[in-house]
């Protein structure tokens, strides 16, 4: 399969080029050329396949002409066999036709597993296979660094070097991060917001002068096997209540756009879905671009599901990419406009999005009482980020006969602050976390300068 770039300057490149090269070299984001499409009745034969298996049928013919079938089923079910629960993302039902898919069950608590343990793994394939080093820089709002160290830390191919936003991500998430003292493992707690990390990690990719010849690569969702891996989900929990003879809907807490873009690609793999609300804090550009038209940035605010304060979200790029009918020099210049300027879809395009998608924004007030609510209705206790999703499900619900399932893309415990303003009492640390905070802690803080952070990761990689 090739993958082409959403700018429309950057080369074709196979999926193993595509895994290394993270960003395109023209800026833009890499996507398939043509997705594969499956049947109704392949979809249903599905049923009962373990995640493992049903990952395989949905990842291989993204990879079958990079990466053998044999080491991909190695590679799978390695990565799922460490999750801690038998389904791997188990639904949960909360009322009629209400759900949650918990995808915390992997080893950081956070959706985020699900791709990056496979990633480290692919990573490490191809470079092993290529003899080959790459030097990573991840930033995060909390998740995906820990996600990516987990997955990479055991590497000798990569030095990774992940940018979180100085006291805005929490006490646990920093710890999961800070706590891994591997060799190959650097955090950066950056004096700026996750923006800021975001726009360094782009910057870096835009010029790579700072490593001396040696290759960047990406843990973020702008590297598409991220993406990749976060479709088998859609499918399993469709399955799991009678897809897909049966559609349902989905609501999705997002921020950088990957998790519902992934729900997306689902939806034109032949998945039967009936709605996709996406599902925002008060860093709200997206809910307001989607109801409004309006792409203006705002000033990113400090909320209560900080992995979701994020105001430049990578992958609507992806989406307006097929919205524009592919037209990468019409994406280069809206996404060129955007970065200085508040723009708007034509309006014949922005009708194409409300079609797609429907949305609502959650402030931190409502986001307690709907952790509240659903726990004094179910006894179920919801993480900051799933109560967005759950809440903007109940308002934004068009078909109560269709199964809204909303994805709990953490677990609470990683966000106790949350959960005691809902007056909940926190839940305890897993087994193998009841030490993190006793754990040794190792982080650079580093003022918010392009210059500063690039100095100090050309002085600590290790070289090829
Ligand atoms: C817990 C949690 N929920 C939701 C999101 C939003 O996902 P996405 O960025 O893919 O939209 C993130 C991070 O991005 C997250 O960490
Ligand atoms: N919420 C994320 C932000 C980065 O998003 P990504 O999906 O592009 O890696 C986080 O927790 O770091």
């Amino acid at each position: 399969m090739k993958y082409i770039s959403t700018r429309g300057q950057a080369p074709a490149l196979n999926f193993e080029e595509v895994l290394l090269a993270g960003l395109a070299s023209d800026g833009g984001l890499y996507v398939p050329e043509q997705l594969p499409v499956f049947t109704q009745e392949e979809i249903a034969s599905w049923a009962g396949l373990s995640y493992a298996e049903l990952a395989f049928k949905i990842i291989s013919p993204f990879v079958n002409d990079c990466i053998s079938d044999a080491d991909l089923k190695v590679m799978i079910d390695e990565t799922y066999a460490g999750f801690n629960h038998s389904a791997v993302a188990p639904l949960k039902e909360l009322g009629t036709n209400e759900w949650v898919l918990e995808l915390f069950h992997g080893p950081t608590l956070a959706f985020k597993d699900f791709a990056l343990q496979l990633l480290g793994r692919l990573m490490d394939h191809v470079l092993e296979k290529r003899g080959e080093h790459l030097v990573i820089m991840g930033a995060t709002s909390g998740d995906t660094g820990s996600a990516a160290i987990e997955g990479c830390r055991h590497s000798k191919h990569v030095d990774i070097f992940i940018l979180h936003p100085h006291n805005r991500v929490s006490e646990v998430q920093r710890r999961q991060m800070t706590t891994i003292l591997a060799d190959n493992v650097f955090n950066i707690s950056l004096e700026g917001n996750f923006d800021d990390c975001q726009e360094m990690v782009k910057a870096s990719f835009a010029d790579q002068g700072f490593l001396k010849g040696m290759k960047l690569g990406a843990v973020n969702s702008i590297n598409w096997a991220r993406i990749m891996a976060q479709i088998v989900y859609y499918f399993s929990a469709s399955l799991a209540v009678g897809g897909p003879h049966r559609t349902v809907a989905f609501s999705v807490p997002t921020g950088n756009f990957g998790d519902i873009f992934a729900g997306y690609l689902a939806k034109q793999m032949g998945l039967p879905i009936s709605q996709l609300v996406v599902a925002t804090n008060r860093n709200d550009i997206l809910h307001r671009a989607i109801a409004g038209n309006d792409m203006s940035k705002s000033q990113l605010v400090h909320t209560l599901s900080p992995s979701m304060d994020i105001m430049v979200s990578s992958n609507f790029e992806r989406m307006l990419f097929d919205i524009y009918d592919r037209d990468g020099a019409a994406i280069s210049d809206l996404m060129n406009r955007f970065r200085t300027e508040s723009v708007s879809l034509d309006p014949a395009r922005w009708e194409k999005v409300r079609e797609l998608f429907d949305s609502f924004a959650v402030d931190d007030d409502a986001t307690c009482q709907t952790i509240a609510d659903v726990h004094a209705e179910t006894g179920y206790l919801l993480d900051p980020h799933t109560a967005i999703g759950v809440k903007a499900a109940r308002e934004c619900i068009r078909d109560k006969a269709v199964p809204m399932i909303t994805l709990a893309t953490a677990h609470p415990v990683k966000f106790p602050d949350a959960v005691i303003k809902a007056e909940l009492t926190a839940p305890a640390l897993p087994t193998h976390l009841t030490d993190l905070f006793e754990r040794e802690e190792r982080l650079t803080v580093l003022e918010n300068d392009l210059s500063a952070v690039q100095k100090f990761i050309s002085e600590h990689v290790h070289p090829e």
